[in-house]
């Protein structure tokens, strides 16, 4: 059996290229992981996903669990098999999702008690009933059980709440079973202070986790107070072990947080625009509604390999959305998953040939410039 770790076999600067080793399967780091939040990626099938050169995706535990149930898919084999993804699966833990999707919402020092958002039933969250489910569901990277606290907030409150969460990684990893491939993640919590970041990161690493993300951040503080954050708080966070962003974000982001020592990356943006007709490409982004688009026979990149652009025109893309067909999702979500998977390619052999700061300032010109 393989034994779950992260080799780092680059470094440029502070950018890390490197394999995180797992039960199943390598994944090449910097990575970006498509979300599957309830077990699919959305409009996309997994042989798809595959096709784009994703290696691991993201799962999670609140939509999991309100449906169609954790219990249910551990008897049906687990997530793997319920989704016919063999790759490594990462699931976050909860806590963020009931606090920005859960309703009726009650925080205690033990968990977190709310009413699920599809029929209202009320249901509760603590440190181990989310890792349990995270067992259940067999992820092979489980998340602890955090609080994550909307930004901005006074620093004894964003105090107040790191130290919970840093109580609920303890518990969390208690109740972590132990297995040959597998990982339990730390979150570093402490808002957009410097001090906090680091009794969080402390806290954590006294526990010992197989890797350590960063929480607390995309939740609107923007990319500057965010960049600022990981400026002071991956260079104390443990050299050998994977450092994961949650919830990041924009190509851009992407490009600055490697930069910044980020090895892992998940967000909503690339699949949630495939289904609002807007394309990621070198140039920036395309609104494929607007009517330029309707006679112009061109891929949507000239660069991209994927089933849009290898078989078809912007001016069908815009035919589909404006006709609100269902292939217009499934081919534009491809398309975008597609260009970030490349993206990350391009950014990790930049930095196996320390040549990142180059690459950095040709994407930032090319993203800036005219659509061809
Ligand atoms: C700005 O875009 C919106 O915001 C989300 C992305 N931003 C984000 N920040 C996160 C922080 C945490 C955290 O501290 N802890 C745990 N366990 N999970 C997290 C998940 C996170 N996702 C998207 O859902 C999108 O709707
Ligand atoms: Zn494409």
């Amino acid at each position: 059996m393989t034994r779950f770790n992260w080799t780092c076999e680059s470094t440029d600067g502070a950018a890390r290229a490197g394999m995180l080793h797992t039960a199943h399967g390598p994944v090449a780091t910097p990575t970006f992981m498509p979300v599957g939040t309830v077990g699919t990626v959305k409009a996309m099938t997994m042989d798809a996903v595959r096709s784009t050169g994703a290696g691991i995706v993201l799962g999670n535990t609140y939509h999991l669990m309100l449906r169609p149930g954790a219990e249910r898919i551990r008897a049906l084999g687990g997530l793997h098999k319920f989704m016919d993804w063999p790759g490594p699966i990462l699931t976050d833990s909860g806590g963020f999702q009931v606090m920005s999707l859960g309703a009726l919402r009650r925080l205690d020092q033990d968990g977190v008690t709310f009413r699920s958002h599809i029929d209202g039933s009320e249901h509760r969250l603590t440190p181990e009933s989310s890792t349990d489910i995270q067992h259940a569901l067999d992820a092979t990277i489980t998340m602890c059980f955090d609080e994550c606290p909307a930004l901005p907030a006074p620093p004894e409150a964003i105090a107040a709440s790191m130290r919970l969460s840093m109580r609920w990684a303890a518990r969390s990893r208690q109740a972590y079973v132990q297995r040959e491939g597998y990982g339990q993640f730390g979150i570093v919590q402490g808002g957009t202070e410097p001090e906090l970041r680091a009794e969080s990161v402390k806290a954590l690493t006294d526990i010992g986790f197989e890797g350590y993300a960063i929480g607390g951040l995309a939740v609107g503080e923007g990319q500057e107070l965010m960049f600022a954050t990981l400026d002071t708080t991956t260079p104390i966070m443990p050299q050998d072990k994977p450092r994961y962003l949650m919830g990041v974000g924009t190509p851009d982001d992407l490009l600055g947080s490697v930069q910044r020592g980020v090895d892992m990356f998940d967000c909503v943006m690339p699949t949630r625009a495939g289904r609002t007709a807007r394309a990621y490409t070198e140039r920036g982004t395309l609104n494929l509604r607007n009517a330029r688009h309707a006679t112009d026979a061109r891929p949507i990149s000239p660069y991209c390999d994927c089933l849009a652009c290898s078989r078809h025109s912007r001016a069908y893309l815009h035919h589909l959305f404006r006709a609100n067909e269902i292939l217009g999702p499934m081919l534009l979500t491809w398309h975008n998953i597609a260009y970030y998977q490349r993206l990350m390619r391009q950014i990790r052999q930049a930095i196996v040939e320390k040549r990142l700061d180059a690459l950095a300032t040709t994407l930032r010109a090319e993203w800036a410039a005219e659509d061809w």
